[in-house]
C-alpha cells in the first residue's frame, strides 16, 4: 500500500516544551489509522498541524503525494484532507439533511443562489441522504439537529466531513462524551466506513481503538513510541510501560 499521508521529523514547540518531537508517520490509502497516548501528548497538536489549524516549526507533511506543510487550511480541505466538524458547527435549527447539503455546497464551491435552483437542490439533496446512509441516519434526516441525541451529533459530524468527499478523514476524538449505547453506534458507523475511506482517528476509548484500527501509532511526550498493528502495539513493552501499563497490570 503506498502513503497518502507522510509526516517526516515533524516538530512544534510551545516556548520551551517540545509538543511534537521529531514525528515521522505514514499513512497508508485505505487504512485507519490510530494515534493514541496519555493525555498531554500531543495528539491534539499533531491533528493540528496535519490539518493547518497550528504552523508546524519544521519537518514535512505531504498529503496525496503534494507537500502541505506550509499550506493554509482551506488549500488541504481543497486537496481533500477534512477534519471531523465539531457538534458546534452543526446549525442546532437545520435538519439533519440540510446541514449535510450545506457542506456538499460548500465542497462544490457554490454559492447560496443555488438554493431555489430545483434540479441543483435535488442533486444537493440526494448528495446529502447518501453520506447520512453511510453514518446511518437515514431515518433521522428531517429531523432538526438540535433534536438529535448526542451520538446522533456525532453521526451527522462525520456525514458532513463525508460530504466533502475527502480522501483523508482525521477524526478527533468521536466517542467523546458519548454514552456506552452511543458509543456502540459511533463505533459501528466507524467500522461502516473502515476500508471505504482512509481515516486517522484520535481517540482515548482503548476498546475502540483495538477494535477499530488497522495500525496503531503510540504517542509519548511528542514522540512515536510505537507502530504497528493493534495486536503487537499492544504487547510492545514501551507501550504497555508509558501508556497500557494500568491494564496491563
Ligand atoms: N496553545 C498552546 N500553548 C501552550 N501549550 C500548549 C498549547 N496547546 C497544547 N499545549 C501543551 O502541549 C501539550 C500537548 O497537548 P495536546 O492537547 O496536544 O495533547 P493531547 O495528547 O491531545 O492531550 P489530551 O489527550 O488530554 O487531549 C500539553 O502539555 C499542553 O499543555
Amino acid at each position: 500500500m503506498s502513503a497518502i499521508l507522510e509526516l517526516k521529523h515533524l516538530r512544534k514547540n510551545y516556548g520551551a516544551l517540545a509538543v511534537t518531537d521529531d514525528v515521522s508517520l505514514a499513512v497508508d490509502a485505505g487504512e485507519l489509522h490510530a494515534i493514541i497516548g496519555p493525555n498531554g501528548a500531543g495528539k491534539t497538536t499533531l491533528i493540528h498541524q496535519i490539518s493547518g489549524l497550528a504552523p508546524s516549526d519544521s519537518g514535512q507533511i505531504l498529503f496525496d503525494g503534494r507537500d502541505v506543510t506550509r499550506a493554509p487550511m482551506h488549500e488541504r480541505v481543497r486537496a481533500g484532507l477534512a477534519r471531523s466538524f465539531q457538534i458546534t458547527s452543526i446549525l442546532p435549527g437545520f435538519t439533519a439533511r440540510e446541514n449535510v447539503a450545506v457542506a456538499v455546497q460548500a465542497r462544490s464551491g457554490s454559492s447560496f443562489r443555488f438554493f431555489g435552483d430545483p434540479a441543483r437542490e435535488r442533486d444537493l439533496d440526494a448528495q446529502a441522504m447518501e453520506a447520512l446512509a453511510i453514518v446511518g441516519l437515514t431515518g433521522r434526516a428531517d429531523v432538526t439537529a438540535g433534536q438529535l441525541s448526542h451520538g446522533e451529533k456525532r453521526q451527522l459530524e462525520l456525514a458532513i466531513g463525508l460530504a466533502t468527499r475527502p480522501k483523508l478523514l482525521l477524526l478527533d476524538e468521536p466517542l467523546a462524551g458519548t454514552g456506552k449505547e452511543e458509543s456502540e453506534r459511533v463505533v459501528e458507523t466507524l467500522l461502516g466506513l473502515k476500508g471505504r475511506y482512509t481515516i486517522v482517528l484520535i481517540e482515548h476509548d482503548m476498546d475502540a481503538v483495538f477494535a477499530l484500527a488497522d495500525r496503531v501509532s503510540v504517542l509519548v511526550y511528542g514522540r512515536v513510541v510505537a507502530t504497528g498493528a493493534p495486536d503487537a502495539v499492544r504487547s510492545d513493552p514501551a507501550v504497555r510501560e508509558a501508556y497500557l501499563g494500568e491494564e496491563a497490570a
